[in-house]
């Protein structure tokens, strides 16, 4: 595989100097630093085989294509995943925890070799914790479409080739489909609880739909059955961003030299997006108006901090594909529409929201429990849609409710 992070920023920019807020600064250069080779691609050694470890992911290769919903295949399929615990003979105790959109698989642990942060999850995974690794085996696969091990735009395609433009328009279908080879590999014929937050909780449903026979209950948090008219808007313009860069090249630009990919469109894209995932209250209590010693709008460089960081830890071509697979998300697709999807749902779901979320907000959640017949569960937090990253605690007490009835079956 090649470097999956071409699009990172280029080496040393002299910082600014300090200028008054005009609201209409130049597009910012995210923060210089150098371009590393990919952490989480499997080896190229021709020695290398499916579940040979790379830090603490391994990877399985599919056996023949994937066959996508939107028509076409990708020939071979890689996923990266980590898990935590020991899976108990009858393969019974094995939980899936998905990550959302720039996560990827290491949900726990610290910061390491292939892992340049502590895990996503770490307060929910581990032992004696909610999800108790003495007790319980958790995989968390790398999504596909994703940049870090899972293959994605950023990938060889079969001529050695990154697939750049030519990647395919996927699915959340796909997305799972491509999970359920991981869970064959593994040999988990059911999962015990399959458990996510936002893309991730997307994925969660559309297991229990698409798997019912493979999943015993699931646990959907932060996200909605079908993206709804402003999620579309606001992630087409995030799209659009991206491809306005012209170092996108139609998404042709793996194979240049690191740094000059289109940083700057995901870097806006992140800051559009970023402001989508807090909340209104929170931006006004942490900001407001307030310019910092620099010139800059706290709440500008708040948001362009985070389109920096993105740009140095993220492919575009992910990010593109992975927001156009959540435009896409309709779990009544093919099913007869959402209502009677999910009323013939037969796994019991847990669904929870973020009290604050103003990108999936509560209201998605209740449509989902209500049509689920089931009860939805509020998080309270100031932090908006991220708080089912940040508000661990309380989201652990949701996840151990849901788990509780394992522990008798
Ligand atoms: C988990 C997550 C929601 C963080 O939320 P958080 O802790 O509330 O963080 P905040 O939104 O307060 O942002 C903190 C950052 O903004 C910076 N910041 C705060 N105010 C700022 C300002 N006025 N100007 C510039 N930067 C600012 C902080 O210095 C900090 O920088 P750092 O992250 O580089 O240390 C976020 O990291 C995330 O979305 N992660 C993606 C999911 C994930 O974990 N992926 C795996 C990564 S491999
Ligand atoms: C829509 C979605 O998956 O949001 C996730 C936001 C989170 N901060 C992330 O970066 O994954």
């Amino acid at each position: 595989m090649t470097d999956q992070r071409r699009d990172a920023a280029p080496a040393s920019q002299p910082a600014p100097p300090p200028r008054p807020p005009s609201g209409l600064r130049p597009v910012p250069v995210p923060v210089p630093a150098p371009p590393s080779p990919s952490p989480s691609a499997p080896p190229a050694s021709a020695a290398w085989r499916p579940g040979d470890p790379v830090g603490d992911r391994r990877f399985v290769r599919s056996a023949g294509p994937l066959t996508l919903e939107r028509g076409g295949s990708l020939p071979e399929v890689t996923i990266a995943y980590e898990t935590w615990g020991t899976l108990a003979p009858d393969a019974g105790n094995a939980v899936l925890v998905l990550h959302a959109l720039t996560g990827d698989s290491h949900a726990a642990g610290g910061a390491g070799p292939g892992h340049p942060t502590p895990g996503w999850w770490g307060g929910l995974v581990g032992p004696g914790a909610v999800l108790d690794t003495d007790r319980f085996f958790v995989v968390c696969p790398n999504v596909l479409g994703g940049c870090q091990g899972t293959t994605g735009p950023a990938s060889a395609a079969s001529d050695g080739r990154p697939w750049g433009g030519r990647w395919p328009e996927i699915t959340v279908g796909d997305q799972v489909r491509a999970e359920a080879l991981l869970a064959d590999e593994l040999g988990v014929g059911r999962w015990a609880a399959v458990i996510g937050g936002s893309m991730g909780g997307m994925r969660a449903l559309e297991w229990a739909l698409a798997f019912p026979a493979r999943v015993r209950r699931a646990v959907v948090i932060a996200c909605g059955a079908a993206a709804t008219a402003e999620q579309i808007a606001l992630y087409a313009t995030q799209l659009a961003m991206i491809r306005a860069d012209p170092n996108w090249r139609g998404g042709d630009y793996h194979d240049r030299p690191p740094g000059a990919g289109p940083h700057v469109g995901l870097g806006l894209a992140r800051q559009m997006g970023q402001v989508s995932y807090r909340s209104e209250r929170e931006l006004a209590h942490r900001f407001g108006n307030a310019v910092q010693a620099d010139g800059r709008y706290a709440a500008a460089s708040y948001v362009e901090h985070h389109g920096a960081k993105l740009a140095h830890r993220f492919d575009a071509g992910s990010y593109l594909t992975l927001t156009a697979a959540m435009m896409s998300q309709d779990a009544g697709r093919g099913r007869g529409g959402v209502p009677a999807a999910l009323r013939a749902c037969p796994v019991p779901v847990t669904v929870a929201g973020i009290d604050s979320d103003r990108l999936y907000p509560p209201r998605l959640q209740a449509e989902l429990a209500r049509h689920l017949g089931t009860e939805l569960r509020l998080v309270p937090s100031a932090s908006g849609h991220d708080g089912f990253l940040l508000e661990t605690a309380a989201v652990g007490r949701v996840v151990r409710d849901a788990l509780a009835p394992a522990a008798t079956c």
